[in-house]
């Protein structure tokens, strides 16, 4: 047997977010989100599934805090529900909403589990998109005002921020590809929600340094990895654009000021452009604390013209899938933070998502769900490879604590290592959990 052993100060933790578990949507005082309007509009989610009542966390959080604290994670990663905390768009709280989370906190707190805050976990306000959302510059001046009052109410308490997750879903496939809120297909939107997300990033880490010293801040791009079919240049050309379209436009405006000439000019041929105003790469450039990875999946690809934006195809036919259809790709993992860590140096990592998708259910009161178990073997044997590769990783966080509304696929997909009867609301320890419980307690596994 081989023995996985991780660094002593490496955190482990596990994630969540607002609209995913919380439920209570028309309850405690919070307004509608665009997922409320894109869930409750037909056809746009699996089996017409919303968010109104999830995991019904809200009213369920102290049975979820003494799960984690079980579970013993050192943190928890979990996203703030803009519309159940601010009562209008120009800074009013609501103090319901902020009573909800302030409690959480505290529980999780006084359990010794360091809670991280997402700010923003696609959940914008409908009053917001009703003008442009994202698209509108606005938008942007809203998010400050948000972000620096959940900084004034929690900073105190809260030393870990994380501003957007996963710019690119939020942006591209949300806009572009059309398939997540507000379900647009246009890529000039896509471009500019993109452009209004990283540029919200920078103002809310600017917010930050002056009104939570001691804290730390970063953001949370999610990436899949492409690996050339054959070494034929076409081949590595092509799965080096569609990289590139979540890793460098998501990072280099971060990390060196500028956006990838390639893909400005790949969005030039189908006249889209990114709208750069004075000063804005300056915002979006400040230094960030860490940077947070989401990965999943990836694959083999090859070039296919006239295919997609990047004339590029995966591949996905003859790897293990999981049971929301993606590969099983965990040599992707390591090949994606070594790569990162070639083009960025030395940024403090935090994996802030990782798991997959499999949905049993509970027999004879446990889950059998072994395949998950695996994932995380074959992952975090990728994780420790890059660990001794010098990839500055400073922790994992599980996706996700518990089944959850997985956007378009509804309650169909189940990535938890908690399962949940969405009737009931019942909980229900995992094989995987209790699996995942060890390697949280000997920061260690045996493959
Ligand atoms: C017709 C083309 O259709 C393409 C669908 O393309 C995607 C891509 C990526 C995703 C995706 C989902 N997740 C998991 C979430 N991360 C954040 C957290 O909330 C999890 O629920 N990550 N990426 C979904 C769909």
């Amino acid at each position: 047997m081989t023995t996985i052993q991780f660094p002593k100060d490496l955190k482990w933790g596990a994630a969540t977010a607002a609209y995913q578990i919380e439920g209570a949507a028309n309850k405690g005082g919070r307004r509608p989100s665009i997922w409320d309007t894109f869930s409750h509009t037909p056809g746009n989610v699996k089996n017409g599934d919303n968010g109104d009542e999830a995991c019904d966390s809200y009213h369920r959080y102290e049975e979820d805090v003494q799960i984690l604290k079980e579970l013993g994670v050192d943190v928890y990663r979990f996203s703030i529900s803009w519309p159940r905390v601010m009562k209008d768009d120009e800074g009013t709280l609501n103090p319901e909403g902020i009573a909800y989370y302030r409690t959480l906190i505290q529980s999780l707190i006084t359990e010794g589990i360091e809670p991280i805050i997402t700010l923003y976990h696609w959940d914008l306000p409908q009053t917001l998109q009703d003008i442009g959302g994202w698209e509108n510059r606005e938008t942007v001046n809203a998010f400050q005002t948000y972000a620096e009052a959940m900084f004034r109410e929690f900073g105190d308490s809260v030393k870990k921020w994380i501003t957007i997750n996963e710019p690119w879903c939020a942006s591209f496939l949300s806009n572009y590809i059309g398939v997540h809120a507000p379900g647009k297909q246009d890529l000039q939107a896509g471009i500019d929600v993109a452009h209004h997300l990283l540029l919200a990033h920078g103002r809310a880490v600017e917010s930050f340094r002056g009104m939570v010293p001691d804290g730390e801040i970063g953001y949370a791009p999610n990436a899949d990895w492409l690996e050339p079919y054959s070494n034929s240049q076409e081949d590595i050309d092509a799965c080096k654009r569609d990289m590139q379209w979540k890793i460098e436009w998501f990072m280099d405006p971060v990390f060196k000021g500028e956006y990838p000439a390639l893909l400005q000019d790949i969005f030039a041929k189908h006249n889209a452009y990114v709208k750069v105003e004075e000063g804005d790469l300056e915002t979006i450039s400040q230094p960030i604390d860490f940077m947070g990875i989401n990965y999943y999946s990836g694959s083999i690809a090859r070039h296919k013209k006239d295919n997609g934006l990047f004339d590029v195809e995966a591949i996905w036919d003859g790897y293990d899938k999981t049971d929301i259809g993606w590969p099983v790709y965990p040599e992707g993992f390591y090949n994606l933070l070594t790569h990162i860590h070639q083009l960025y140096g030395d940024v403090p990592i935090y994996i802030t998502e990782n798991g997959a998708c499999y949905n049993h259910e509970v027999e004879n009161g446990m889950v059998n769900d072994q395949e998950r178990i695996d994932y995380l073997k074959q992952h975090l044997t990728a994780l420790h490879r890059a660990i001794k590769s010098g990839v500055p990783i400073k922790g994992y966080i599980l996706w996700s604590l518990m089944d959850n509304f997985e956007w378009a696929e509804g309650y169909s997909k189940r990535f938890g290592i908690v399962h949940v009867n969405y009737r009931t609301f019942e909980r229900t320890k995992k094989e995987s959990y209790y699996w995942y419980q060890k390697v949280t307690h000997n920061n260690w596994f045996e493959l």
